[in-house]
């Protein structure tokens, strides 16, 4: 094996200069050129890369973003973008590629397989963790405190003025952040995308909940951490139609991007170190078509299909503990 090529796609998430960087070094330290394709799929249409040297990875595994940019390609899922990028791909003689992003970028890697004939793995990059065969996913773990340190940030005002806020966090289909954060800012309530799949929250039983903590607590702040997409119009919406149906005065606060970014935790460097290094050790003995994660500590390979084919589980006694133990309606007979 001769060269490698990486690049990074989809969202993208803290710990991706991470593994790049390990990508980078353990490739070196077999002698292996490597190219970093800049702006995902993007770059493999246009032909948009750079050699990346050791000392291109220099100080970067404490920054947050990517260094090779990301990007979302429509153009790259059709069959002519992906002749297109295979014979780049060719072009420059690459034997391996490695693609860091999330499942949608991992449908492109099975999608360039049609086309090109070189070894092609990913490394599971995205804030949302929702990808099945790996424990977490690189960003993940820096998301969650980022998420946490705002909400932490607003109770504060919450609890000065005694008021109900609506936290909006990210996680397009999955509420592994929402669940996370809540459980760690010790949310009153918490409303995830698993467990509205086939309808919206009810809104009599949301605001039932609010003034029933209020009636045992008495006037006090009160969180619940919402997943985008739950309801129709986000957090906005669903404070005004709580205000309109009860009265109730909620204030939203929606995080957005910024739990994109910032300076990735020890979890994620970690993982992104041990996670790039396999992967170029698992593309020299030939490996190809797989994921490479992380289960249990040990470093596993997930067939592409498999990454998405299954739904990833939340953690179901950490959902447990939410809602029940720690829910204060439920937990209010006791001494
Ligand atoms: N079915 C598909 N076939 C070919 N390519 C795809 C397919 N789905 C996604 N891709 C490619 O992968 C890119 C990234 O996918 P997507 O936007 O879903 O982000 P992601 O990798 O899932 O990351 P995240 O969920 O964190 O945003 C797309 O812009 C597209 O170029
Ligand atoms: O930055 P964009 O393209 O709006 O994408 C936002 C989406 O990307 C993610 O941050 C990562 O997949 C999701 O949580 C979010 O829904």
């Amino acid at each position: 094996m001769k060269r490698i090529a990486v690049l990074t796609s989809g969202g993208d998430a803290p710990g991706m200069n991470a593994a790049i960087r390990a990508v980078v070094l353990a490739s070196h330290y077999f002698g292996v050129q490597v190219i970093g394709y800049r702006h995902g799929f993007n770059g493999l249409l246009e032909q948009e890369y750079q050699i990346l040297q050791s000392s291109d990875v220099n100080n970067i595994i404490q920054r947050g973003g990517t260094i090779l940019k990301s990007a979302r390609c429509q153009a790259f899922t059709t069959d002519e973008g992906g002749r297109q990028a295979a014979d780049n791909l060719t072009a420059l003689e690459i034997d391996a590629l490695i693609i860091i992003g999330g499942d949608g970028s991992f449908r492109g890697a099975v999608h360039l397989g049609r086309f090109w004939s070189g070894k092609i793995l990913g490394l599971p990059g995205t804030i949302d963790n929702d990808i099945n065969g790996t424990d977490a996913t690189i960003g993940y773990y820096t998301a969650i405190d980022t998420a946490l340190e705002s909400i932490d940030r607003v109770r504060d005002t919450a609890d000065a003025f005694e008021r109900i806020f609506l936290i909006e966090v990210m996680g397009r289909h999955a509420g592994f952040i929402g669940l996370s954060a809540a459980v760690c800012s010790g949310a009153e309530q918490v409303l995830l995308p698993e467990l509205f799949t086939d309808n919206l929250p009810d809104l009599d039983s949301l605001a039932g909940h609010i003034q029933t903590a209020q009636k045992i607590r008495g006037k006090c702040s009160y969180i619940m951490v919402v997943s985008e997409n739950i309801w129709p119009g986000g957090v906005m919406d669903l404070a005004d139609q709580l205000h309109q149906r009860t009265g109730i005065d909620c204030r939203p606060v929606i995080l957005g991007h910024v739990q994109r970014g910032g300076s990735p935790v020890s979890l994620d460097r970690i993982l992104a170190s041990k996670l790039g290094v396999y992967a170029v050790e698992a593309a020299r003995t030939g490996k190809t078509g797989i994921m490479i994660g992380e289960h249990n500590q040990q470093m596993v390979e997930v067939p592409f299909q498999d990454t998405w084919n299954q739904a990833k589980a939340l953690d179901p006694y950490l959902l447990h503990i939410q809602q029940e133990t720690f829910d204060l309606v439920k937990n209010s007979n006791n001494p």
